[in-house]
């Protein structure tokens, strides 16, 4: 069912910091800041070899990461998105095996405008995981 791993997600405190430290730091290109206000954060994406690195910053206190950075203030991994071929089929399979879908369990559109879904971070060994169908 899972596919390619689209990104890993890192959440920062500053993202413009941030950014600065895999541009300068390690030699990446970052992409263009990305407002999401439905999401309720702005991030930027770095392509690697082999996959990219989404930079996350809340928007403000509603943002769903603001507890997540009031337990870690200096940031930290957030989440890894894996791609599925079939997002409803894939939701289905989860929920029939008891895992729990975020939110009203409806699909978003995601930063790269495709429709994404999270799995609660209890079911899936303390890793917050995000499935974008492509
Ligand atoms: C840019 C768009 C899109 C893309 O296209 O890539 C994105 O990536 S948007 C990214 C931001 N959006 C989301 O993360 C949506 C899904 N997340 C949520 O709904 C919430 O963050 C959450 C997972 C429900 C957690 O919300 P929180 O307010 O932190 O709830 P709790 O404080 O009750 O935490 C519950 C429990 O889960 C642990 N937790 C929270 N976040 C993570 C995480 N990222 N990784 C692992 N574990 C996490 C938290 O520590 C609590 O555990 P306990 O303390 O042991 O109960
Ligand atoms: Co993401």
């Amino acid at each position: 069912m899972i596919g390619r791993l689209n990104h890993v997600a890192i959440a920062v405190p500053d993202l413009m910091a941030a950014s600065a430290h895999y541009r300068d730091g390690l030699g990446a290109t970052v992409g263009p800041v990305q407002v999401l206000a439905e999401h309720g954060v702005r991030v930027a994406f770095i392509d690697v070899a082999n996959t990219r690195i989404e930079l996350l910053e809340a928007l403000d206190q509603t943002s769903p990461i603001a507890s997540f950075m009031a337990r870690n203030p200096g940031g930290g991994m957030h989440h890894m998105c894996f791609e599925v071929p079939d997002l409803d089929a894939a939701m289905r399979r989860l929920v029939d095996a008891g895992a729990r879908v975020l939110g009203d369990g409806t699909p978003k559109i995601g930063a790269h405008g495709r429709p994404v879904v999270f799995l609660h971070p209890k079911d899936f060994d303390g890793t917050l995981i995000e499935l974008e169908q492509v």
